[in-house]
Protein backbone atom coordinates (compact mmCIF):
# COMPACT_ATOMS: atom_id res chain seq x y z
CA UNK A 1 0.00 0.00 0.00
CA UNK A 2 1.45 3.52 -1.20
CA UNK A 3 0.48 5.69 2.08
CA UNK A 4 -0.85 9.48 1.32
CA UNK A 5 1.79 12.08 2.05
CA UNK A 6 1.17 12.86 5.99
CA UNK A 7 2.32 16.83 6.33
CA UNK A 8 1.17 20.01 4.63
CA UNK A 9 2.43 22.67 3.56
CA UNK A 10 -0.14 25.11 5.18
CA UNK A 11 1.76 26.39 8.26
CA UNK A 12 -0.36 25.14 11.27
CA UNK A 13 0.69 28.06 13.71
CA UNK A 14 2.58 31.56 13.61
CA UNK A 15 5.53 31.39 11.89
CA UNK A 16 8.80 34.02 12.67
CA UNK A 17 9.07 36.61 10.12
CA UNK A 18 12.06 35.76 7.41
CA UNK A 19 14.78 37.74 7.97
CA UNK A 20 16.71 39.13 5.00
CA UNK A 21 20.59 38.56 5.46
CA UNK A 22 22.78 41.53 5.61
CA UNK A 23 24.66 40.43 3.39
CA UNK A 24 21.99 39.13 0.80
CA UNK A 25 22.58 39.95 -2.68
CA UNK A 26 20.92 43.73 -3.32
CA UNK A 27 17.22 43.69 -5.17
CA UNK A 28 17.72 43.28 -8.84
CA UNK A 29 21.07 41.42 -8.36
CA UNK A 30 21.01 38.62 -10.95
CA UNK A 31 22.17 35.24 -9.12
CA UNK A 32 24.59 32.95 -10.20
CA UNK A 33 24.03 29.22 -10.92
CA UNK A 34 24.40 27.85 -7.59
CA UNK A 35 25.74 24.76 -8.93
CA UNK A 36 27.14 24.69 -12.94
CA UNK A 37 25.52 20.89 -13.91
CA UNK A 38 22.23 21.86 -11.30
CA UNK A 39 19.78 20.28 -14.22
CA UNK A 40 17.41 23.33 -13.06
CA UNK A 41 20.09 26.69 -13.10
CA UNK A 42 23.30 25.22 -14.67
CA UNK A 43 25.34 26.67 -17.89
CA UNK A 44 26.84 23.12 -17.91
CA UNK A 45 23.61 20.67 -18.38
CA UNK A 46 22.65 19.70 -22.09
CA UNK A 47 19.49 19.68 -21.24
CA UNK A 48 18.37 21.87 -18.30
CA UNK A 49 16.27 24.56 -17.86
CA UNK A 50 18.86 27.28 -17.33
CA UNK A 51 16.42 29.25 -14.86
CA UNK A 52 17.77 32.44 -14.05
CA UNK A 53 17.04 34.41 -11.20
CA UNK A 54 16.87 37.01 -9.56
CA UNK A 55 16.77 38.69 -6.35
CA UNK A 56 13.90 40.55 -5.43
CA UNK A 57 12.86 42.95 -2.30
CA UNK A 58 12.55 41.30 1.12
CA UNK A 59 12.50 38.19 0.61
CA UNK A 60 11.61 37.28 -2.63
CA UNK A 61 12.92 35.76 -5.71
CA UNK A 62 11.91 35.90 -9.31
CA UNK A 63 13.29 33.61 -12.23
CA UNK A 64 12.32 33.00 -15.75
CA UNK A 65 12.93 30.27 -18.14
CA UNK A 66 12.44 29.36 -21.87
CA UNK A 67 10.09 25.85 -21.82
CA UNK A 68 12.41 24.00 -24.80
CA UNK A 69 11.54 20.67 -26.83
CA UNK A 70 13.53 19.20 -24.06
CA UNK A 71 11.08 19.62 -21.79
CA UNK A 72 7.89 18.22 -23.02
CA UNK A 73 5.61 15.72 -21.56
CA UNK A 74 2.83 15.84 -24.23
CA UNK A 75 3.83 17.09 -27.59
CA UNK A 76 4.46 20.95 -27.38
CA UNK A 77 3.62 21.24 -23.65
CA UNK A 78 5.57 21.31 -20.54
CA UNK A 79 5.96 18.58 -18.93
CA UNK A 80 4.54 19.15 -14.72
CA UNK A 81 7.75 17.37 -13.43
CA UNK A 82 9.72 20.38 -15.29
CA UNK A 83 7.36 22.63 -13.95
CA UNK A 84 8.03 21.40 -10.57
CA UNK A 85 11.50 21.60 -10.73
CA UNK A 86 11.34 25.10 -11.87
CA UNK A 87 9.28 26.13 -9.06
CA UNK A 88 11.18 24.07 -6.31
CA UNK A 89 14.31 26.02 -8.04
CA UNK A 90 12.78 29.21 -7.42
CA UNK A 91 11.68 28.49 -3.78
CA UNK A 92 14.72 27.34 -3.37
CA UNK A 93 16.53 30.44 -4.41
CA UNK A 94 15.25 31.95 -1.40
CA UNK A 95 18.65 30.10 0.52
CA UNK A 96 20.79 33.23 -1.21
CA UNK A 97 18.53 35.74 1.11
CA UNK A 98 18.92 33.69 3.80
CA UNK A 99 22.20 32.63 3.79
CA UNK A 100 20.70 29.25 5.32
CA UNK A 101 21.65 25.84 3.77
CA UNK A 102 18.14 24.32 3.03
CA UNK A 103 16.11 21.17 0.92
CA UNK A 104 13.18 21.12 0.42
CA UNK A 105 10.87 18.93 2.64
CA UNK A 106 7.50 19.33 0.68
CA UNK A 107 6.77 20.85 -2.33
CA UNK A 108 2.56 21.26 -3.34
CA UNK A 109 1.63 22.30 -7.00
CA UNK A 110 -1.42 23.55 -8.37
CA UNK A 111 -1.33 23.30 -12.49
CA UNK A 112 -3.66 26.16 -13.58
CA UNK A 113 -2.63 26.45 -16.98
CA UNK A 114 -0.84 24.36 -19.35
CA UNK A 115 2.86 25.76 -20.62
CA UNK A 116 3.23 25.23 -23.89
CA UNK A 117 7.38 24.80 -25.96
CA UNK A 118 8.74 28.31 -26.89
CA UNK A 119 7.22 30.07 -23.97
CA UNK A 120 8.55 31.90 -21.40
CA UNK A 121 7.78 31.43 -17.72
CA UNK A 122 7.91 34.23 -15.02
CA UNK A 123 8.26 32.49 -11.86
CA UNK A 124 8.24 34.57 -8.27
CA UNK A 125 8.90 33.34 -4.38
CA UNK A 126 8.20 34.47 -1.46
CA UNK A 127 9.89 33.49 2.11
CA UNK A 128 6.53 32.95 4.53
CA UNK A 129 8.16 32.47 7.75
CA UNK A 130 10.15 29.71 10.25
CA UNK A 131 9.02 27.23 12.87
CA UNK A 132 11.84 26.09 13.81
CA UNK A 133 13.93 24.15 11.21
CA UNK A 134 11.20 24.58 8.97
CA UNK A 135 11.03 27.55 6.25
CA UNK A 136 7.60 28.26 4.50
CA UNK A 137 7.39 29.78 1.22
CA UNK A 138 4.97 30.06 -1.46
CA UNK A 139 5.50 30.57 -5.19
CA UNK A 140 3.65 31.54 -8.84
CA UNK A 141 4.25 31.02 -12.08
CA UNK A 142 3.08 33.43 -14.54
CA UNK A 143 2.86 33.22 -18.64
CA UNK A 144 2.37 36.73 -20.54
CA UNK A 145 1.31 37.85 -16.86
CA UNK A 146 -1.55 35.01 -16.34
CA UNK A 147 -1.44 32.44 -13.55
CA UNK A 148 -0.16 29.47 -14.66
CA UNK A 149 0.88 27.36 -11.60
CA UNK A 150 1.21 28.26 -7.97
CA UNK A 151 3.46 26.16 -5.27
CA UNK A 152 3.30 25.82 -1.26
CA UNK A 153 6.54 24.32 -0.21
CA UNK A 154 8.51 23.39 3.23
CA UNK A 155 11.95 23.76 3.55
CA UNK A 156 14.36 21.89 5.79
CA UNK A 157 17.02 23.81 7.59
CA UNK A 158 20.21 21.54 7.35
CA UNK A 159 23.84 21.61 8.17
CA UNK A 160 26.31 22.81 5.75
CA UNK A 161 27.65 18.72 5.88
CA UNK A 162 24.90 17.27 4.50
CA UNK A 163 26.09 17.91 1.21
CA UNK A 164 29.39 16.34 2.02
CA UNK A 165 27.90 13.48 3.52
CA UNK A 166 25.45 12.79 1.04
CA UNK A 167 26.49 13.99 -2.32
CA UNK A 168 29.65 13.70 -4.09
CA UNK A 169 32.66 15.94 -4.81
CA UNK A 170 31.68 18.30 -1.85
CA UNK A 171 34.37 18.31 0.93
CA UNK A 172 33.81 20.71 4.16
CA UNK A 173 36.14 23.38 1.89
CA UNK A 174 34.15 23.95 -0.83
CA UNK A 175 30.29 23.73 0.57
CA UNK A 176 29.03 26.81 2.15
CA UNK A 177 25.86 28.30 3.57
CA UNK A 178 24.86 30.05 0.22
CA UNK A 179 25.80 27.78 -2.54
CA UNK A 180 26.94 24.11 -3.27
CA UNK A 181 29.16 24.03 -6.00
CA UNK A 182 32.10 21.60 -5.82
C1 LIG B 1 22.25 25.14 0.21
C2 LIG B 1 22.38 26.60 -0.16
C3 LIG B 1 22.10 26.78 -1.55
C4 LIG B 1 22.15 28.19 -1.96
C5 LIG B 1 21.79 28.33 -3.34
C6 LIG B 1 20.30 28.31 -3.47
C7 LIG B 1 19.86 27.63 -4.69
C8 LIG B 1 19.40 26.22 -4.36
C9 LIG B 1 18.29 25.85 -5.24
C10 LIG B 1 18.06 24.36 -5.15
C11 LIG B 1 16.63 24.10 -4.86
C12 LIG B 1 16.33 22.65 -4.91
C13 LIG B 1 16.39 22.05 -3.55
C14 LIG B 1 16.30 20.56 -3.65
O1 LIG B 1 15.91 20.01 -4.62
S1 LIG B 1 16.81 19.68 -2.24
C15 LIG B 1 16.67 17.97 -2.81
C16 LIG B 1 15.33 17.36 -2.49
N1 LIG B 1 15.15 17.20 -1.06
C17 LIG B 1 15.78 16.24 -0.38
O2 LIG B 1 16.57 15.48 -0.88
C18 LIG B 1 15.47 16.17 1.09
C19 LIG B 1 15.45 14.73 1.56
N2 LIG B 1 15.04 14.67 2.97
C20 LIG B 1 15.95 14.79 3.97
O3 LIG B 1 17.15 14.90 3.75
C21 LIG B 1 15.42 14.80 5.38
O4 LIG B 1 14.15 14.18 5.44
C22 LIG B 1 15.31 16.26 5.95
C23 LIG B 1 16.70 16.91 5.97
C24 LIG B 1 14.30 17.09 5.16
C25 LIG B 1 14.79 16.18 7.38
O5 LIG B 1 15.56 15.25 8.10
P1 LIG B 1 16.26 15.61 9.50
O6 LIG B 1 16.56 14.30 10.16
O7 LIG B 1 17.37 16.57 9.30
O8 LIG B 1 15.18 16.40 10.30
P2 LIG B 1 13.78 15.92 10.95
O9 LIG B 1 13.19 14.72 10.28
O10 LIG B 1 13.99 15.88 12.43
O11 LIG B 1 12.88 17.18 10.56
C26 LIG B 1 13.25 18.49 10.99
C27 LIG B 1 11.99 19.33 10.98
O12 LIG B 1 11.52 19.44 9.63
C28 LIG B 1 10.23 18.88 9.51
N3 LIG B 1 10.13 18.17 8.24
C29 LIG B 1 10.97 17.23 7.77
N4 LIG B 1 10.56 16.79 6.59
C30 LIG B 1 9.42 17.49 6.29
C31 LIG B 1 8.52 17.45 5.23
N5 LIG B 1 8.68 16.61 4.21
N6 LIG B 1 7.49 18.28 5.25
C32 LIG B 1 7.28 19.11 6.28
N7 LIG B 1 8.11 19.19 7.34
C33 LIG B 1 9.15 18.36 7.35
C34 LIG B 1 10.08 17.92 10.69
O13 LIG B 1 8.73 17.74 11.03
C35 LIG B 1 10.84 18.65 11.76
O14 LIG B 1 10.06 19.70 12.25
P3 LIG B 1 9.96 19.87 13.85
O15 LIG B 1 9.29 18.61 14.33
O16 LIG B 1 11.37 20.01 14.34
O17 LIG B 1 9.13 21.10 14.07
Amino acid sequence: MIEPPSRTATPQRELEPPVRHPDAPAPGTVLPSHYENCVACGPSHPTGLRLVSTAGPDVTITGEFTVTRDHQGAPGLAHGGVLALALDETLGGLAWLLRKPMVTGRLETDYIRHVPVGTTLSLEARCLGFAGRRMYAKAVGRLSGRVALRASAVFVVVPPEHFVEHGTDMTAENVHDYEVNP
